[in-house]
């Protein structure tokens, strides 16, 4: 569950205008939400501030059942952050570090065992068509390739909130539509899912309801 009420937040501590604000919205356990809006309206800032990046200005913010705020522990919010998979625009990888481990990280800040990290990561890999690509460094790979890998980084732990910021602008068509059908399939087995994108074909390919920013405001939410 994720619950906002009367959320802002600014970039600066005390002044300047908000990036967000004002926001109030409710997306149950399970729910998808697609997060539309032309360029520049907040949507990235909204999913880092539900990936627990940044944090209200203002306002209560709800995230998986835990309250957040500025006054929040920062060892609380580094473990409920390893519940969040999070899919940045620009992937954020560990350039020095191969394909697996990039994706190992959620599953060795659990500690969990050695093999059953590599049988995990082994297997998501195969399925987004890296199985070929493990021991690869990631700098070394493709944009496609690069977002192939933060996307089964974001899975791998099987987390209940996945945020994705235009997951699928290096995918080639078919991928796009396989990482749209696990998303579903992924929030009807209780999986919360917000995505980011620009992207019409995707939204009538899997319709569900949407939360429109526009400067920094929710505008509109269809269903
Ligand atoms: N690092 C930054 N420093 C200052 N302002 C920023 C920074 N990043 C974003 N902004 C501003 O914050 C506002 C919201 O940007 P944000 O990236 O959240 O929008 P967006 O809806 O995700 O856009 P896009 O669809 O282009 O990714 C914009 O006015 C943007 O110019």
């Amino acid at each position: 569950m994720i619950r906002l009420q009367n959320v802002s937040w600014r970039r600066e501590r005390k002044n300047g205008t908000p990036v967000l604000s004002n926001l109030t919205l409710t997306v149950p356990q399970g729910g998808f939400r697609w997060l539309l809006g032309p360029s520049g309206a907040g949507k990235t800032s909204l999913l880092s501030l539900l990936h627990v990046e940044s944090l209200p200005s203002d306002g209560s913010l709800e995230i998986l059942n835990k309250t957040v705020s500025v006054d929040t522990p920062r060892a609380t919010l580094m473990r409920l952050r390893q519940r969040i998979g999070m899919v940045h625009q620009n992937y954020r990888l560990m350039p020095g570090l191969s394909v697996a481990d990039n994706v190992a990280l959620p599953l060795r800040l659990q500690h969990r065992p050695e093999d059953e990290i590599t049988d995990e990561v082994q297997a998501i890999l195969k399925w987004v068509g890296l199985g070929e690509r493990v021991n690869v460094q990631a700098s070394r790979l493709s944009g496609g390739e690069q977002q192939r890998t933060a996307i089964a980084r974001a899975i791998v732990h099987r987390p209940g909130l996945i945020l994705a910021d235009e997951p699928t602008n290096a995918l080639e068509e078919p991928q796009a539509h396989k990482l749209l059908d696990l998303f579903g399939e992924l929030s009807s087995m209780g999986t919360t899912v917000i995505v980011a994108t620009h992207n019409e074909a995707l939204i009538r390919r899997l319709p569900r309801p949407s939360l429109y920013v526009e400067r920094g405001r929710l505008v509109r939410e269809d269903d």
